[in-house]
């Protein structure tokens, strides 16, 4: 496990209601009087949040619609300057001292305005909360860059809005949108202004698609909306045979993902929670992977998964087998997928990442080569050869 949090990871998907420390979360709540914890004790608050988002058993993406419920609570706690600020400085030392070099973080800023804050003044607490979490990694020993994302809600109104806000913010802490929330009933084309007007601004987006609903979901985020990126994408499998002999045939929608590169932000431990996946084992990232789509680990909500990057790394490894080279792999898709400019995402493919792995690597290799050393002058003394 210490070797997976010292590699150097990228995450593209990780909600900052979704990722609150449990004791800042009691001590927010006992600031601005909100008395609707569930829980008040910060290590029976975090088992609740975990308990509270596991519903795999509901069918028809009911089991997101209980997972959503959740972030009622953190959303309560994140009113105001303050709140946001802090949270969202936790979150990136938080990130930082898992190993995260590179985070785009994502929230919805219509989900913070209930104690008066505008729009405006959520973003730019949030951005300000971010620089000064790097540069509490920093000074921790961590280094780390942090992005956000401005998420609207599938079922509001306000798409447009958030989506205008991000271009206002671009360059300034933001680096795209995206769209959340429940999936079945709410299709993405429902938001399709905000899309075309963020692609007439030549700006990012990415989309929560194919979690709790299937193909047509993907299918549009794609081809009706044009989302750079897939948030989750899981059920891209259901246009996939896979026959006894093991050979594989992909549908016109999964080759035009795979063909055209489209970046999948898979989340495993979340897609257990709602019922999107049965194990980690039969997660589609194993096939995914095989089959080189573009796929990329993310924690998608730490604290309702109870999970990190490197917990996340860790399920894989134990299910499919991974080394450090498939974690490389991993990340280095993720760095391609993200939404900073192209020099910026190479100069840290190549002077952070590689390096990064390099180094673990070259340890391992060191490891190993002393560990057959030890072994094979054990069994000469054993032979008692080399003793006269
Ligand atoms: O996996 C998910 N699927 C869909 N929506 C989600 C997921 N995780 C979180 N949110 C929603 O995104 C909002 C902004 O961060 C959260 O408040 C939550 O409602
Ligand atoms: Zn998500």
């Amino acid at each position: 496990m210490d070797h997976i949090r010292r590699a150097p990871k990228a995450v593209l998907h990780d909600h900052l209601d979704g990722g609150l420390r449990p004791a800042t979360i009691v001590e927010l709540a006992d600031a601005v009087g909100y008395g609707d914890l569930p829980e008040t004790d910060p290590a029976q608050l975090a088992i609740w949040f975990r308990e509270a988002a596991d519903s795999p058993a509901l069918e028809g993406g009911a089991g997101l619609e209980r997972y959503l419920e959740t972030f009622a609570h953190t959303c309560a706690v994140m009113q105001t300057r303050d709140a946001l600020f802090r949270v969202a400085a936790e979150c990136a030392e938080d990130l930082a001292a898992d190993g995260v070099v590179y985070a785009e973080v994502r929230y919805a800023p219509e989900q913070h305005l209930e104690a008066g804050l505008t729009l405006e003044e959520v973003v730019e607490a949030v951005n300000e909360g971010f620089r000064e979490g790097e540069r509490r990694a920093l000074a921790a020993g961590h280094r780390i860059r942090v992005g956000a994302l401005l998420t609207a809600m599938r079922h509001a109104a306000r798409s447009l809005e958030i989506a205008e806000l991000a271009n206002r913010y671009r360059d300034l802490g933001v680096v795209g949108f995206d769209i959340a929330g429940a999936e079945a009933g709410f299709p993405p084309t429902r938001h399709l202004d905000a899309f075309e007007y963020l692609k007439r601004e030549n700006n990012h987006f990415t989309i929560h698609a194919g979690e709790a609903f299937g193909l047509p979901s993907i299918w549009q985020a794609l081809q009706w909306c044009g989302a750079d990126r897939l948030g989750h994408g899981v059920r891209l499998i259901d246009d996939i045979q896979v026959a006894h002999d093991g050979s594989v045939k992909l549908g016109r929608l999964a080759a035009y993902v795979r063909d055209k590169r489209v970046p999948l932000e898979m989340c495993p431990t979340s897609n257990l929670q709602t019922g999107a996946a049965p194990s980690y084992a039969e997660h589609p990232i194993g096939l995914l992977r095989r089959l080189h789509f573009r796929v990329t680990v993310n924690t998608d909500n730490r604290l309702m998964g109870g999970t990190s990057m490197s917990q996340e790394f860790a399920h894989l490894v134990n299910a499919f087998g991974y080394t450090l080279d498939d974690m490389q792999w991993f990340t280095v898709n993720a760095m391609k997928s993200a939404f900073i400019p192209f020099d910026e995402r190479l100069a840290m493919i190549n002077d952070v990442i590689k390096p990064g792995y390099a180094e673990l690597k070259s340890e391992w290799l060191f490891r190993q080569a002393a560990a057959e050393t030890a072994v094979a002058s054990e069994s000469t003394r054993d032979q008692g050869v080399g003793q006269g």
